[in-house]
């Protein structure tokens, strides 16, 4: 090595490493994209990233990754010949020569240090950059195509989307760098130093054939054998690893479902029940573990005895070299640095392996997350109209999943000021046809337009986000309504003491009773003012008294709106002027109602 134009030489080397590296990373990932099943599915999540017509920042961020970890490789390399140099300075007693080379290893080692934490700054750059892109994409995919929702009517819905979006995409952005990195400079370094090994290798008699540059060959066949036969050990990692973040995200859902029901589960003191049910799904995930744990032994076992046995190979080769004059140490000492780099670098797609397991298992999860998203977008919807200002229903035929038939031909017109009361027998399709009326059941054929305003539905149970008071009266929209506006609002469906509390941030499901998150409910009918209300048994929880009050304000302070409310009580027929029994198999009766 020419210290003095080692400046030179480096770049020189740098620029034609670095243009080959490029070349041959682009056609590595088509070839791969193209031709294997675990290729295509990481390019599904890469493509669209990388691709320069949506930003440059991400394609320009990896290209100087690529070049720090070319660059990496040229280090590695100019410490073996340092160590060759610095040995030499030793066996000579050279001692001017052994500081010089000191003074260089403290330039080298600088050089070295900075380049690392360049490195580790750009990388991390690429992770979040890329995360925070893969995690809006598949969020958004998963709002927009409802599947949140909708998932549950696909045959084959996947489980635990939330840990597929939280934890899959940041294993999925990490690995697919560090291992895409990993193998660029394995191969590099692979190259770079088995030419420093070809001129350091000598003649070797193996059963009396004398073979040239042996080194070099046993090296590769000993790390080919061994790599096949991890290779062969660490498959079954593959499918266990899927099943760990399944189990486990399973055992994660049953806890959070305690939470959730704590207190129903509470009343009916269902500790044991609960035990048994978490116990029962943690021991899959523990029973799992194990045989993560005895086959990464057997795995790890196979790797560590192939990583000790091949420390001592290179002296047994060199030795007898040294000893009888052929080589100097500093050669010795770099042709177990070199042998060390290129066993290394060869093992690494052998030690890789149970990495790459898991990297497989978080493109399968992945990928059924966005087949998930694409499959509820495509379920059937029935088409409703907006047009004019009434509510009409035209032959809706409305089934269950399993082709049973709840409510068939159904035609009916609601106009501005009239009120719709469905009622029926439990399991008659009451909920189903407000489901279907609001574009969210599969299952239904017919024509159902809606009036251009906006509609509300409130439910059993009203649904409030996690924020302010204020956000939860205004969901879905922005909380635009003046403080009078919300304050006369409560006060009038007799929630005035939470008037002074209106930006106070709490989780306000647990805080409120059912009866009260009824009535908050009614509260953002009254401040957003819809053309449509639906009402699914939106009441329950309110006495008889309250309830009065509640549907006297929406008939006297919304006349114009449409009001479809479903539900079982008698009093709610003094506030509507027509009915429709759901009778089941598809009969249904419309009658007029006293209100
Ligand atoms: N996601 C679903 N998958 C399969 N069947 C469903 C699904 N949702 C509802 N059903 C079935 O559809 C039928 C109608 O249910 P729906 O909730 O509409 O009844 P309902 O009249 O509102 O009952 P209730 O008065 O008890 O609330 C029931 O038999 C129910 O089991």
């Amino acid at each position: 090595m020419d210290w003095n134009n080692v400046v030179w030489d480096s770049s020189m080397w740098l620029l034609k490493a670095y243009v080959m590296t490029v070349v041959a990373f682009v056609v590595v990932v088509i070839l791969l994209a193209r031709f294997t099943k675990w290729g295509r599915q990481f390019w599904r999540f890469a493509a669209p990233y990388f691709d320069p017509r949506r930003s440059l920042k991400p394609l320009t961020i990896l290209a100087v990754l690529l070049l720090s970890t070319v660059f990496a490789v040229r280090m590695t390399v100019l410490f073996s010949y340092w160590y060759n140099d610095f040995y030499d300075s030793i066996q000579n007693l050279d001692e001017p020569a052994f500081w010089h080379f000191l003074r260089v290893f403290a330039i080298l080692a600088t050089v070295h240090v900075v380049r690392a934490l360049v490195e580790y700054v750009i990388g991390q750059t690429l992770d979040i950059d890329w995360r925070t892109w893969l995690n809006h994409h598949l969020v958004d995919d998963w709002l927009d195509s409802r599947a949140y929702y909708r998932d549950r009517f696909l045959g084959d819905a996947i489980d635990n989307p939330d840990q597929r979006i939280q934890a899959d995409i940041t294993n999925f952005v990490t690995t697919s760098r560090s291992l895409s990195m990993g193998a660029v400079t394995a191969v590099l370094s692979i190259v770079s130093f088995t030419g420093i090994l070809w001129d350091l290798s000598g003649p070797m008699t193996v059963f009396g054939v004398e073979i040239s540059r042996a080194m070099i060959f046993l090296v590769y066949i000993y790390v080919l054998v061994t790599t096949a036969v991890a290779f062969w050990i660490g498959k079954p990692l593959i499918k266990l690893n899927f099943l760990n973040e399944k189990l486990g995200a399973n055992f994660r859902y049953a806890l959070i479902r305690v939470r959730e029901y704590g207190e129903s589960i509470a009343f009916y003191r269902g500790e044991n029940v609960e035990r048994r049910t978490l116990a029962g799904r943690f021991a899959d995930v523990i029973r799992n573990m194990w045989q993560i744990v005895f086959r990464t032994l057997k795995f790890s076992g196979w790797n560590l005895t192939v990583n000790q046995t091949a420390v001592i190979f290179p002296f047994l080769v060199q030795g007898p070299r040294l000893f009888t004059g052929q080589v100097s140490l500093g050669d010795v000492m770099q042709t177990s640095q070199a042998f060390g780099q290129v066993h290394d670098s060869l093992s690494f797609f052998r030690e890789s392996y149970a990495d790459f397991a898991s990297f497989r298992a978080t493109l399968i999860r992945l990928n059924g997350l966005a087949n998930d998203n694409l499959h509820a977008a495509e379920l059937p919807v029935l088409k409703t109209g907006k047009s004019g200002d009434d509510l009409q229903v035209e032959k809706l035929d409305v089934r269950i999943p399993t082709g049973e038939t709840l409510i068939e031909g159904l035609a009916l017109t609601v106009t501005p000021g009239q009120s719709l009361l469905v009622k029926g027998p439990s399991g008659s399709g009451k909920t189903t046809l407000l489901r279907t009326l609001a574009d969210l059941w599969p299952y239904a054929d017919g024509t159902v337009s809606r009036p251009a305003g906006e509609a509300i539905f409130l439910s059993q149970r009203p649904y409030l986000p996690l924020g302010s008071l204020r956000t939860a009266l205004a969901y879905p929209k922005e909380p635009t309504a003046s403080d009078d506006v919300v304050r006369g609002a409560l006060s009038r469906v007799s929630l005035g003491n939470l008037s002074d509390r209106l930006d106070e941030t709490a989780d306000w499901t647990r805080i409120l009773s059912p009866g009260e998150q009824q009535r908050l409910a009614f509260a953002r009918v009254l401040i957003a003012r819809p053309a449509v209300i639906f009402l699914d048994e939106a009441t329950s929880a309110i006495d008889e008294g309250l309830e009065h009050t509640l549907y006297t304000l929406l008939r006297t302070e919304l006349p114009d709106s449409i009001v479809v409310s479903v539900g079982h009580r008698s009093t709610l027929n003094q506030f509507h002027s027509r009915g429709v029994e759901l009778e089941g198999e598809g009969r249904w009766t419309e009658s007029e109602l006293v209100g």
